[in-house]
């Protein structure tokens, strides 16, 4: 709670406020039953019809007095609690902007959500709940003690027994559901996983017909978060019955006593209805400190969850400053490369070495699984090597700063992603200065022109979320336009021609190409053709480079290389084995000639 104060301070002024105004209408409260013992004794009692009428009027002023002063306080509070929500709610995003990717990979995305949401509301709703109540409720019970003491001490030892055993109850209780809290959000992050999987992967869902799987395990985990919660609310709901009893009990004993006391002739009347409202108003207030308390329960349970966000360090450090160094003809060098996923076994890389001149292009190939992409993210220094290291420019890529690195390197994942927002909004995300002719060479140069020319609007054309108006090869071309759009000095394309068709795959690489001497291009691909040009080959093969060189080169003598290019070109094999064959045994041999 203490980390997450730190928000608060733009709000101090409301946080102070909303609890003095709170306060004053605790003590209007407080002298109402004062009032009313007065029109009791004096009014009733003495049949003095002015005492009645003059006090009549200031419950009236009280009432009204107490009205404004707790809107007030209502006010304040709100102000304080979304200002507070709103600056936590951002504070914890960037934070989370800085993490890298091995710790969203081992944090998760759905639980990331729930905090940046449901938990920043519930710290919300407990602060200004708190901000409002949990002085007055403390003080209304307090209050009435100290009042039932001018009213008549004997009485009120009934108040002082009372009260602590009350406490009592309500803190058990509290002690009792604070950790099941934590559970309760624990499993509502799993229920906004399985939310979010099945609303995403919705077509492939229905394609594949496991509707009914899908909602039976929905609602296998939907039924463990309503039961959880179920047991939480039964003992959070057993406050309530249990303060009523014990205020009850106390209420019968405090009548029982005051109507000797009358009986005798030490109280009057009106005393004793002051007394009961005392109790009475301590009764409400009592039920509201049981289900704020409840409500702070949560709030503090979530807040517990949004400060273990923002105690988590960000695991990758960039410099002030990027080192000098001389340039170096080679773009990017792998020393010795090992790289492990978090919380997995084996290395999905395994001691990788290559170097690659600046304007070469690099194809990257190997089955399904073999570390390309692991490969090309370790270049972008999406995650760092486990061990070796990876050199930029001659130089530790560790050594650069983020701006400098991003500038540096222009990525096209596999999975195509663009944002809501129009065509050149997306595009500018390459290059916010890009004016529109650049954007437009670079869409010609990604085969994207045309798909634009024929969009209404053309580049204000609206994309919806995730770029979900646009078919897949549309998509994957849009973003190896924006990638180029920030002209990089490296251009990493991730298998970002896998929806195109042959011809348009063609023509990019045929574009691409003319990129040659400024870009120094990684083509990650499992297309043969696609590579098969590249200055240089890098073989993978279950984490390992088992080869690297030209396409000739890696025909002769790579096994996994020969394998896959065969596989996609079975003619390339038969003139390949006869070629051998007649390397082997030639004409001369095969006719016996020595
Ligand atoms: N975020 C991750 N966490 C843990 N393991 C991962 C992660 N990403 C990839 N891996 C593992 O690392 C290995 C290499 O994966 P990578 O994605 O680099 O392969 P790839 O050659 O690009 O495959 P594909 O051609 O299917 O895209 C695989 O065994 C994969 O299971």
């Amino acid at each position: 709670m203490r980390r997450l104060a730190v928000y608060l301070k733009n709000y101090k002024k409301e946080s102070i406020l909303a609890p003095f105004f709170k306060f004053l209408e605790v003590v209007f409260d407080l002298l109402v039953p004062v009032v009313i013992a007065r029109m009791i004794d004096v009014g009733i009692a003495g049949n003095n019809r002015e005492v009645i009428i003059q006090n009549f009027f200031i419950l009236l002023l009280m009432a009204a007095a107490g009205l404004t002063v707790s809107i007030t306080a209502q006010f304040f509070a709100a102000k304080a609690s979304t200002g507070f929500a709103a600056e936590l709610r951002q504070a914890v995003f960037d934070h989370v902007q800085s993490f890298s990717f091995s710790q969203l990979d081992r944090l998760g995305t759905d639980t990331l959500i729930t905090r940046l949401t449901d938990d920043i509301n519930q710290v919300q709703n407990g602060l200004n709940m708190g901000l409002r109540l949990l002085l007055r409720s403390p003080f209304i019970v307090l209050g009435s003690m100290v009042m039932a003491f001018t009213v008549n001490v004997r009485c009120a030892l009934i108040f002082v027994v009372a009260i602590p055993v009350l406490f009592l109850a309500v803190f058990l209780i509290m002690y009792l559901s604070i950790p099941l809290f934590r559970n309760v959000q624990g499993k509502l992050d799993k229920v906004t996983g399985l939310t979010r999987e099945n609303l995403t992967g919705v077509r492939v869902i229905r394609a594949f017909c496991r509707e009914q799987e899908s909602v039976a395990e929905f609602d296998l985990h939907n039924r463990e978060l309503t039961k959880l919660n179920e047991f939480v609310g039964k003992l959070s709901a057993l406050l309530n019955p249990l303060t009523y009893v014990l205020i009850n009990l106390a209420t019968v004993i405090l009548i029982s006593r005051a109507g000797i006391q009358v009986h005798l002739g030490n109280m009057q009347q009106g005393e004793v209805v002051a007394l009961y409202n005392y109790m009475a108003q301590m009764i409400i207030e009592l039920i509201k400190l049981a289900s704020l308390i409840i409500t702070l329960n949560k709030s503090a349970a979530c807040a517990g969850r949004v400060a273990d966000i923002l105690k988590i360090t960000p695991a990758m450090d960039y410099p002030e400053e990027t080192a000098a160094h001389t340039p170096s003809a080679c773009a990017v060098a792998f020393e010795h490369v090992t790289f492990s996923y978090p919380d997995t076994g084996a290395p999905s890389l395994s001691d990788i070495s290559f170097s690659v001149e600046k304007g070469q292009t690099v194809g990257i190939i190997g089955g399904t699984g073999s570390g390309k992409t692991t490969l090309v993210n370790l270049i972008a220094r999406f995650y760092d090597a486990t061990e070796g290291q990876v050199l930029l420019d001659g130089q530790n890529i560790r050594n650069y700063t983020q701006d400098v690195l991003r500038e540096k390197i222009g990525v096209v994942p596999q999975k195509a992603a663009l944002f809501k927002g129009t065509i050149r909004e997306n595009m500018k995300w390459g290059r916010e200065d890009a004016t529109d002719e650049e954007i437009w060479a670079a869409l010609s140069m990604a085969q994207a022109r045309e798909i634009v020319e024929k969009k209404e609007g053309q580049l204000d054309f609206h994309l919806t979320q995730n770029g979900k108006n646009l078919s897949g090869g549309q998509r994957q071309r849009l973003t190896i336009a924006r990638a180029l759009v920030k002209n990089p000095e490296i251009l990493i394309l991730d298998d970002s021609a896998s929806a195109l068709d042959f011809a348009t795959d063609a023509a990019l690489r045929k574009a691409l190409h003319a990129l040659r001497g400024n870009v120094t291009t990684f083509l990650v691909s499992q297309r043969s053709a696609s590579i098969r040009h590249a200055e240089q080959i890098l073989v993978l093969d279950d984490g390992l480079l088992v080869g690297k060189g030209t396409h000739d080169q890696l025909v002769d003598s790579c096994e996994t290389y020969r394998e896959i290019f065969f596989s996609q070109f079975p003619e390339e094999r038969t003139k390949y084995t006869e070629n051998h064959k007649a390397e082997s045994f030639p004409a001369s041999k095969r006719e016996g000639n020595p």
